[in-house]
């Protein structure tokens, strides 16, 4: 798949932008705008990438459901055999309403609370990712409790700086994630010794949107050197968990190929005996999608043209929590270039989702928002009561709605007037 995009089954067509062989016009014309389209096929052939590389290894591809949560994408990475990275019991609920099976989800986070530990263990899950001291007294209590023993393993925090936008680094020793490389070694003696924990792994996961995998190979070895120490102490452990992370093309980033990425970290597991997992969400998804949206109006200005889309900071958060680019492509494009603010209609200067973009475009003209298919949908709000939006996968020639319109009615479903 080549593609003059990041999303490598976009293409232009007789009648504009098509993914797959679906054309995006024809998408707003049934579903509307905004609404967020995927593709089957790009995420299907990233997730195969990771297979391929991993080739006849003992490893488990967990896909990191935070990126995107929508039961239509979870059961495709289902049936695709893919394991799956939760922090939450709503993730967990998700993923087995997917057809996902328990034994293959590792769950993640630091805060975890009894009622999701309950949960987890009731439904048979895979591992327990412990991210403190106090998680794993309250995970044998509560395991203890149900007469069941927990699966864990210690998130341990490498301190490895993994370059990248300093919101979406975890794996630096000020960051709230995981324990101290310096502490894991009592954790796991003392979860060695709690009857209703068994010890099974060790993770780490250091940061997001990395584009060197350098860093990765650097924790990695510490991990390693860990788990050595430890099976020199008789605490065996069945896998090693390396987290998620690598990055994706948004503008002109080059990340590495996934291949390329895991050659030089798989390298120093050679031969040995434990089982490798990742934690992969955003190279899985992120350039599987786009968000489809629709001009309301063209604002020239005497310093800046505006566009105002029917999208907006509630429905795709990055541009205005990080600063984030992502392309924005005419579905069809006018001769006429103009210089553009990509603004939405929320009421906040922040809400913007390109700057300075050269757009030729009328009013009512759709745009595609690329590289949304991470991080997009599951980071939207209600702000300003908007509705969030429709979600479709394409597959071949067939668009599938994953997702309805929010309603409005839905917003306030749970709310009543004083009496
Ligand atoms: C523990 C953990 N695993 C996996 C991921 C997925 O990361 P990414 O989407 O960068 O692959 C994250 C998010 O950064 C995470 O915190
Ligand atoms: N939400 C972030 C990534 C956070 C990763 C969570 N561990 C983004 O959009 O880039």
């Amino acid at each position: 798949m080549k593609s003059e995009f990041p999303i490598p089954t976009l293409r232009r067509g007789p009648r504009g932008l098509a993914l797959e062989n679906v054309d995006l016009a024809d998408i707003a014309a049934a579903h509307g705008t905004p609404t967020y389209v995927y593709s089957l096929a790009a995420l299907t052939a990233a997730y195969q990438s990771w297979r391929d590389a991993l080739g006849e290894r003992r490893a488990l591809v967990c896909y990191a459901v935070k990126a995107n949560a929508n039961l239509g994408v979870l059961s495709a990475f289902a049936r695709l055999g893919a394991g799956f990275d939760i922090v939450s019991g709503g993730e967990l609920t998700r993923v087995l309403a997917a057809g996902g099976s328990a034994d293959k989800v590792v769950f993640s986070g630091v805060g975890k609370n009894a009622a999701e530990m309950r949960q987890a263990l009731e439904a048979g899950i895979r591992c327990f990712n412990v991210e403190s001291a106090a998680e794993l007294e309250r995970l044998a209590e509560v395991a203890a409790a149900m007469g069941k023993v927990a699966p864990i393993s210690l998130r341990v925090n490498p301190d490895v700086d993994p370059k990248t936008h300093p919101y979406i680094s975890t794996g630096l020793r000020n960051n709230k994630f995981g324990v101290a490389f310096d502490e894991a070694l009592i954790l796991y003696r003392r979860a060695a010794a709690l009857p209703s924990l068994r010890v099974a792994g060790i993770d780490c996961h250091i940061g997001s949107q990395l584009l060197d995998g350098a860093p990765a190979l650097e924790a990695a070895e510490k991990i390693l050197g860990l788990v050595d120490r430890l099976a020199a102490e008789g605490i065996e452990l069945e896998h090693i968990d390396l987290g998620g992370g690598l990055g994706i093309r948004y503008r002109d980033e080059e990340p590495p190929a996934v291949a390329d990425y895991l050659a030089p970290l798989l390298a120093p597991f050679d031969g040995r005996r434990e089982e490798l997992m990742f934690e992969p969400g955003r190279s899985l998804v992120g350039n599987a999608g786009l968000l489809l949206t629709r001009i309301e109006y063209l604002k020239p200005g005497v310093e800046k043209n505006f566009a105002v889309i029917d999208a907006a900071m509630n429905d795709l958060a990055r541009p205005a929590l990080y600063d984030a680019w992502h392309d924005i492509v005419e579905v069809a494009p006018r001769a006429s270039v103009r210089r553009y603010e990509v603004v939405g209609p929320v009421c906040e200067s922040g809400d913007f989702l390109g700057r300075d973009r050269s757009l030729g475009v009328e009013a009512g003209d759709l745009l595609a928002v690329l590289s949304a298919g991470a991080y997009g949908m599951t980071m939207s709000s209600n702000y300003n009561s908007r509705p969030r939006a429709a979600e479709v996968i394409v597959d071949g020639a067939h668009a599938h709605l994953v997702r309805a319109r929010e309603t409005v009615e839905q917003l306030y479903a749970g709310e009543q007037p004083l009496a």
